[in-house]
């Protein structure tokens, strides 16, 4: 698929100096803003719009208006890196929808808006699957100057159909600078996708997943599924119709003081969810259970021959899953699971060793494995199947 059409710079019948920039020439279409009938092209509904001030690195906005579910998206991204993207589109146009139809955009206390279930959502059901409507290579700002990144920011929502664009601007600010770069920054998840090689990680922006708050004990889980270019928000256990939705933006396993100086220096916000604000002996007993989690982790990771000791193992690990139980850190334990089919295996003990094996199969499907991701786990496990049924 073709998804670069515009000229390279140097050719451009209508190049011209950038407002913003003293010595930058652009190639940019005479219509920016909407679709322009000269150009009919597969994939993008707008000629891209491209800046290269710099002998093969080029950037560019590509459009679609009609992505999946009929809504548009934005990709700034190098040409070649848009045409492997693009590739997922006809994925993106047959994957499930699920609208927010459960869900109620509400303003929390201490935390802006959030999204509210307005049903009972049970664990395991999907809540959400949402389209991004922009998606930016994390790198490009480093490669074109400040004032043409903006401008590709600015293409990049100019061509979005309006619905769109209205969704996007409604969004959270909390960081300053230009309003989409403001946009971006407070509301945009890194995504990884699969872009022929070129740089891997993005910034995608998903307006319904970008009104979910941190919870630093979450009740849901979100994953990127690349091959549709997804987010997917699903429950960790049963929601209450009026609870609030809530994931976690970093490490479901951080201690207070670490998850702490996460969100205030990454994300320049104070948590104030449930676990942030409880009394600090509450506070004291959660990190202290994170604290043995990690240190449970670290010891079984760093057996060896030497130390293996099976009993040992299947102690630790009973202990590990009572913590995550208590800390809500199940998303985690696909690895533990599968340390003790391998356990069990070992000691023929093959019932105990599949169930175990499943157990970790369940939980790769249910949290991790996602299509068109790295699948090594998944693989591994499904072999182990595979052995103990043979
Ligand atoms: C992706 S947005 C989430 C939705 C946002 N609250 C809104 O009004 O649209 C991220 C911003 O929400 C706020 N936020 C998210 N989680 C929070 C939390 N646990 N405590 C306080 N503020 C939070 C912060 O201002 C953060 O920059």
């Amino acid at each position: 698929m073709c998804a670069h059409t515009s000229p390279p710079n140097q050719q451009c019948a209508h190049a011209q100096q950038h407002v913003l920039s003293d010595h930058t020439p652009l190639c940019h279409d005479a219509t920016p803003d909407t679709q322009s009938s000269a150009f009919t092209h597969p994939t993008w509904s707008h000629r891209p719009f491209c800046i290269s001030n710099k002998p093969n690195i080029q950037y560019c906005t590509y459009t679609t208006s009609t992505s999946r579910t009929n809504h548009g998206l934005s990709i700034i991204s190098t040409p070649t890196a848009a045409d492997a993207i693009s590739s997922a589109f006809p994925h993106a146009a047959s994957a499930r929808h699920v609208p927010a139809k459960r869900l109620d955009v509400r303003l929390i206390p201490g935390k802006g808006y959030g999204l509210v279930a307005t049903q009972p959502i049970p664990r395991g059901a999907t809540i959400l699957l949402d389209s991004p409507r922009i998606i930016a290579a994390a790198r490009f700002p480093t490669h074109v100057q400040r004032a043409e990144g903006a401008e590709l920011f600015a293409q990049a929502l100019k061509r979005l159909p309006a619905a769109d664009r209205e969704l996007v601007f409604a969004l959270d600010k909390s960081l300053g600078g230009t309003e989409i770069e403001d946009i971006m920054k407070t509301n945009a998840f890194a995504c990884q996708l699969d872009d022929g090689g070129v740089e891997d990680a993005y910034m995608c922006l998903f307006p319904s997943v970008a009104r979910i708050n941190h919870a630093c004990r979450p009740n849901a889980h979100a994953r990127f599924i690349p091959r549709s270019l997804v987010m997917e928000v699903k429950a960790l256990r049963n929601i209450e119709a009026g609870e609030e939705i809530g994931i976690s933006y970093g490490r479901v396993d951080l201690k207070y003081a670490e998850r702490k100086k996460l969100y205030e220096e990454g994300w320049n916000f104070t948590c104030t969810c449930d676990m942030c604000m409880a009394q600090e002996y509450v506070r004291k007993g959660s990190d202290q259970r994170r604290a043995r989690f990690a240190k449970l982790r670290k010891k079984l990771e760093g057996l060896t021959a030497e130390t293996y000791d099976a009993q040992q193992i299947v102690v630790w690990e009973k202990e590990v899953m009572e913590l995550s139980a208590k800390e809500g850190l199940d998303v985690l334990l696909a690895e533990d699971y599968e340390r003790l089919a391998y356990v069990y295996a070992g000691h023929g003990m093959v019932n105990d060793a599949r169930m175990w094996a499943e157990k970790a199969r369940g939980s790769l499907w249910e949290w991790t494995a996602v299509d068109g991701g790295p699948n090594n786990e998944m693989v591994r496990v499904e072999e182990l199947l595979r052995e103990l049924k043979g």
